[in-house]
């Protein structure tokens, strides 16, 4: 019997893991985990902080006995130390100290990634925490409730940040959000839409705090304050979302790896091991807009590059299509969606992108039932007129558009294409003059 050793059982793991279980019945599957759970959705963290959902239990939708119950064999709480890619050796330790020596026919890399850690001075202090497990998530729930908790500095307005920022809001913490950056969610929107973001967290009270950088957090113990640049502020918690770095510390010095330190993986999600995959956040994936090997880790990816690595680690050949980053925010009434690249980005790449920008409410002004603007923004190559991003936000629900882009994107559709596009038209839904057709009518 094939055996297949899957290393890490969270979105990519648990993708890949149930494929291989319910699609073939001959594999001798080994999980190993370091976590005491399993399929965690990181998405719902911020809600449940911001008290939007009553608890943490509908955030998982895998466990150890789904897959023991399908013929695995699990090991949580079991840290994988060392591979012998060689020997095809997987050598791991139990929380209870047992000791696992594996071998592997194939092995799928499924190890995420780790948040980014200032190098600063306080972030050992007590309440400056991490956000990426459910535990870390538990544990800024159970300080909210025993400490007096007041101030809340979030520092970075990425995804985490700002969805972080509106939770300690809505539950009535003060919030200040810093990041380096000019503006918040400046890798998935240009200025017009992140100043629409900006306005909407000034407007429910949040203290924005751009171009600022973090110089050091200080307490006595416990945090008291975070100092930036060019100003401090009083935090009784500190709630550090920089970002996403892989998690490739186990194949490093063998397996190649991109630039940022990811399992460099090919179109089957194979690393320069044929017989060892790499999937999910500890790995590369192929990014449509810029036509290149890119790094963006998001649970979508994880999950389709888990399905890729386990066909093909059981011998039905598969291809990856590869992604366009596809995303989506939904901050207070304020939904922005996006996929490709922003102008900015493509200008800093080098392409001669160009932007075409409409706004008009979703259905006909004779509609007054929930009817909202709508602003979209297309951004193509002035020369191959190939459509490189999208960008939208409303106050409607406009979120599954933004998927037609996503595909235009794959397919390196072209923004002429999309001008003769058919839209249907109903009143209900939208009008006459859809803003993607006037968008892409009004491209130079
Ligand atoms: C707060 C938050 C909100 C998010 N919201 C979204 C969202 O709305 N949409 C979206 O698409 N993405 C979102 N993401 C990103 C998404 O969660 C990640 O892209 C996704 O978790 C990646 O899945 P993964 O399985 O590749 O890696 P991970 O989730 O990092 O899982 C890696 C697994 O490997 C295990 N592991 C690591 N090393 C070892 C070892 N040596 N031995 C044994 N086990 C090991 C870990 O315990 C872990 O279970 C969010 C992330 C966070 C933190
Ligand atoms: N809705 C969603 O799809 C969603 C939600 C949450 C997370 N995620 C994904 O999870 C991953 C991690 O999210 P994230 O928010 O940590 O990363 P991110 O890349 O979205 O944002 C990181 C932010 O931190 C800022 N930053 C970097 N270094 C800094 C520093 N030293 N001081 C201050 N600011 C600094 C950056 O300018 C950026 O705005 C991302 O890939 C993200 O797309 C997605």
């Amino acid at each position: 019997m094939e055996r297949i050793v899957v290393i890490g059982a969270n979105h990519a793991g648990t993708a890949a893991i149930n494929t291989i279980l319910d699609n073939y019945k001959d594999k001798e599957v080994t999980i190993f985990d370091s976590n005491d759970n399993i399929s965690f959705l990181g998405c719902g963290m911020a809600l449940w902080i911001g008290n939007q959902i009553p608890s943490s239990e509908g955030l998982f939708y895998c466990s150890r006995e789904i897959f023991e119950q399908k013929g695995a064999k699990v090991y949580l709480e079991t840290i994988v130390y060392h591979i012998d890619f060689d020997k095809k050796l997987v050598f791991a330790t139990g929380k209870d100290g047992q000791s696992y020596q594996t071998p592997y026919d194939k092995l799928i890399l499924a190890t995420g990634s780790l948040p980014v850690t200032p190098t600063i001075e306080g972030t050992d202090l007590k309440n400056v925490q991490y956000v990426k497990l459910y535990q870390n998530a538990k544990e800024v729930i159970d300080k909210l409730h025993e400490n007096m908790i007041r101030n809340v500095v979030v520092v970075g307005a990425g995804y985490i940040g700002v969805e972080l920022a509106e939770a300690f809001n809505r539950i009535g913490k003060k919030v200040t959000l810093i990041d380096t950056a000019s503006t918040c969610l400046s890798g998935y929107y240009d200025q017009e839409f992140t100043d629409i973001m900006s306005k909407n967290l000034e407007s429910h009270g949040i203290k924005l705090a751009y171009e600022e950088t973090v110089t050091s957090i200080k307490g006595t113990g416990k945090v008291e304050k975070i100092v930036t640049d060019k100003h401090e502020y009083p935090a009784d918690m500190v709630v550090l979302g920089i970002g996403f770095k892989p998690n490739s510390q186990l194949g490093k010095d063998v397996l190649e790896l991109f630039k940022n330190g990811a399992y460099l993986v090919n179109e089957h999600q194979q690393t320069s091991q044929p017989d060892v995959y790499a999937i999910g956040d500890c790995a590369t994936i192929y990014d449509n807009s810029i036509q290149k090997t890119n790094y963006i880790a998001l649970a979508t990816n994880a999950v389709r590059s888990g399905i890729v690595a386990a066909h093909n680690a059981c011998g039905t050949p598969l291809k990856s299509i590869g992604v366009q980053g596809s995303n989506g925010i939904c901050i207070w009434d304020l939904k922005m969606v996006s996929t490709g690249i922003t102008l900015e980005k493509a200008k800093k790449l080098g392409y001669d992108a160009v932007a075409t920008d409409y706004e008009d409410t979703q259905k006909p002004a004779f509609i007054q039932h929930d009817n909202y603007k709508v602003k979209i923004r297309i951004v193509y190559d002035r020369k191959t007129r190939i459509i490189l991003g999208a960008q939208m936000c409303s106050e409607y629900d406009i979120s599954m558009a933004i998927h037609m882009f996503s595909l235009a994107i794959q397919e390196q559709v072209t923004i002429d294409r999309l001008k003769l596009t058919d839209i249907f038209f109903l009143p209900h839904f939208n009008k006459p003059y859809n803003y993607f057709t006037m968008a892409a009518l009004m491209a130079e």
